[in-house]
Order: C-alpha cells, then sequence, then structure tokens
C-alpha cells in the first residue's frame, strides 16, 4: 500500500448499463495484482432499511469487492431513499450535496489503499442540484474520469456524447471500457471497432456477461 492511492471517477453511458459491474471487476482485478482496492458510492439513491440503517444495493456489491469491509457511510456519505434521479430525491429529504464532505471520506480511503474508485449515479451530466452535475464532482475531486460503455443498440452515441462532455468539461479521460451489459448484442464486434475508431482515450478491457468476480482482460489506466 502507498499513502497517495491512485483514484478515478466511473461514469457511464446511462444508469443500469454497468458501472457498479466494471468497478466490482476492476476491484477484483486490482486485488489479484496484490493492491489494495476500494470504491466509493458517494451518492446513492434507491436504498433498504435495514435495523434502522439505510443500505444502497451499489454500495453494498462495492464493499464486497474491496479490499476489506467498510462501512456504509464511509463508501456512501449520501444514501437517498428513492431510486430516482438524485438532485429531486435530494430535495425531497432536504438534503444539501458537500462536495468538502465527499472529499474528504476520498482522502480518508486513499490514506489506506492503493486504488480507489468513485462511482458516480447514471451518466456523467445527471445533476446533483439545480447548479452541480457529476462532471461538476469529478472535477472537484480532482480524478481522471472511466467511461463504461454498456454495450447495447444506442450505446455509440451515447459514448460519443460522453467523450464530448468529459472534454468540454475540462476532465481527463483516462480511459474506457466496453461492457457486455447484453450478452447476445447484435453485430458486437462492428459496434466495438466502432467505438475504438472514435474514442480517443485507450480501452481498458472488454467485460463478458457474468461474474464480475472472474478474471477478466481488464486493466486499470497507466
Ligand atoms: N457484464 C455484465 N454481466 C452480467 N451482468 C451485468 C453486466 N453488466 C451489468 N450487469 C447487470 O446489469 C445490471 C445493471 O448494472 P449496474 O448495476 O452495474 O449498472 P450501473 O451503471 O452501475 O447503474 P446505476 O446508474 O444505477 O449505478 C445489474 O443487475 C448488473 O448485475
Ligand atoms: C436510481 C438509479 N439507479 C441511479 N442511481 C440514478 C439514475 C439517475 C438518472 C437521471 C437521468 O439521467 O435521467
Ligand atoms: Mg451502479
Amino acid at each position: 500500500m502507498n499513502t497517495t492511492a491512485r483514484a478515478w471517477f466511473i461514469t457511464g453511458t446511462d444508469t443500469e448499463i454497468g458501472k457498479t459491474h466494471v468497478a466490482c471487476a476492476l476491484l477484483h482485478a486490482a486485488r489479484r495484482a496484490g493492491l489494495t482496492a476500494f470504491a466509493m458510492k458517494p451518492v446513492a439513491a434507491g436504498a433498504d432499511e435495514i435495523d434502522g440503517q439505510r443500505l444502497n444495493e451499489d454500495t453494498a456489491r462495492l464493499i464486497a469487492a474491496g479490499s476489506e469491509p467498510l462501512e456504509p457511510a464511509e463508501v456512501t456519505p449520501y444514501c437517498l431513499r428513492s431510486a430516482i434521479a438524485p438532485h429531486i430525491v435530494a430535495h425531497d429529504e432536504g438534503v444539501t450535496f458537500d462536495f468538502a464532505r465527499i472529499a474528504h471520506r476520498l482522502d480518508a480511503l486513499r490514506a489506506r489503499a492503493d486504488v480507489v474508485l468513485v462511482e458516480g449515479a447514471g451518466g456523467l451530466l445527471v445533476p446533483l442540484d439545480e447548479a452541480r452535475d457529476f462532471a461538476d464532482l469529478a472535477r472537484h475531486l480532482d480524478l481522471p474520469v472511466i467511461l463504461v460503455v454498456g454495450m447495447r443498440l444506442g450505446c455509440i452515441n451515447h459514448a460519443l456524447l460522453t467523450c464530448e462532455a468529459i472534454a468540454t468539461r475540462g476532465l481527463h479521460f483516462a480511459g474506457w471500457v466496453a461492457n457486455r451489459v447484453e450478452p447476445y448484442m447484435a453485430r458486437f464486434d462492428e459496434n466495438l471497432a466502432t467505438l475504438e475508431a472514435r474514442i480517443r482515450a485507450p480501452l481498458l478491457g472488454v467485460v463478458p456477461h457474468g461474474d464480475p468476480a472472474e478474471p477478466v482482460a481488464l486493466r486499470l489506466p497507466d
């Protein structure tokens, strides 16, 4: 372990396209390489109530894939009740997202790890309030971005729009992952080649449909 863990922000082409799945696969890959690896999901929308404590499913999956068991509050400082757009639930619950608080939590994990991944919610421009979105959070945390492309019909447009947003918002684009969220996508190879020809960042791997704990050809950015 070193004291300046490398960290990345994980965004995706949409909600439900495999950001958490790929984050778990990356955590497993890092751990297999002998690294201490954790993930955060700083803003989660949708929670079960267990013994009076809220628990989000992504939070639980990320904890299970990390090097050591973390407390849900360490991973997810803002756990909102309803599984809808975070700025809407936050408004309902009277919650304001304090970026400095999230940065503090990230620093605490970085001090214990070699690698920390920070998963957004939905896509890059999902709002957090009237003025800020997840791209602003990635900027505030000074994190390079990994884009997860959920390989299904429509993903080319969503991926290329996200690439433009990464650039115009001044973020560093560290790499992208093709995630086979749909196991039988028609013309997969041509779709992948189209993305490879147009995305100006390294392809970090193609994650097959399956268990994120299974070894796959997937790497962290250089
Ligand atoms: N490569 C894959 N193989 C098998 N199942 C997958 C794969 N990728 C995603 N899934 C499944 O698809 C669903 C959506 O994936 P996931 O929860 O990772 O999406 P997400 O992008 O993190 O969504 P959110 O915006 O809610 O955080 C989950 O049930 C997940 O297990
Ligand atoms: C609740 C869900 N699973 C995600 N965490 C939040 C997705 C917000 C999407 C907002 C939008 O782009 O319309
Ligand atoms: Mg997720």
